[in-house]
């Protein structure tokens, strides 16, 4: 199995030594690499986007074609944060998204004073630290997706068949979140 992780922009370090412990932890063969071109996108049996700056990494994925790439080969995807918000089909603003997850999704949707924070949060079955920063919510989800998790009442954490998004960030906590997609949404 090879899992990537997309290094077009964002935190790709963090994801990357997080999915190595995955990996680790789960005792699987899986090698773990940086990717940036649509050729390596193609190898990969599982794809990892990084939080950065949506619209940056959505324009950078039009433009190298990896985008095109993800759609046709149906490869599954993870997305943190600005990944989430590219995994949705419609933002609050004009940017290119990937639109392989049935959701409508409100960016930057905690406002100035909790812009960044650390929140408790129940996600399958487990108790994690969710780490917020600028982070999106999710507005509406179409009846295909499966809610995972929720802040009071905003959704945070959605799948949708091999597809995973979260508008936190796991890779700064710990491997489970990683673990899950791994063992459950990459054959
Ligand atoms: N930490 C993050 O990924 C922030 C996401 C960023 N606010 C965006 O809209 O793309």
């Amino acid at each position: 199995m090879r899992i990537g992780i997309l290094a077009l922009q964002g935190d790709v370090s963090e994801h990357f030594e997080m999915t190595k412990k995955a990996v680790k932890n789960l005792k699987i063969d899986a090698e773990v690499v940086k990717v940036k071109t649509k050729e390596e996108v193609e190898s990969c049996d599982g794809l990892i986007i990084p939080g950065g700056e949506s619209t940056v990494i959505g324009k950078l994925m039009e433009k190298t074609s990896i985008k095109e790439t993800i759609l046709k080969k149906k490869i599954p995807v993870m997305g943190t944060c600005a990944g989430m918000i590219l995994l949705a089909k419609e933002t609050d603003y004009p940017q290119p998204l990937l639109g392989i997850i049935d959701m409508k999704v409100k960016r930057n949707a905690f406002g100035r004073q909790r812009e960044s924070f650390e929140e408790k949060i129940k996600i399958l079955g487990k108790e994690i630290t969710g780490v917020f920063i600028r982070a999106p919510i999710v507005l509406e989800v179409g009846p295909d997706v499966e809610v995972l998790s929720k802040l009071d009442d905003k959704i945070i954490a959605v799948k949708q068949g091999k597809n995973l998004a979260l508008a936190f960030h796991p890779e700064l906590v710990d491997t489970s979140i990683h673990e899950y997609f791994i063992k459950n949404l990459i054959k």
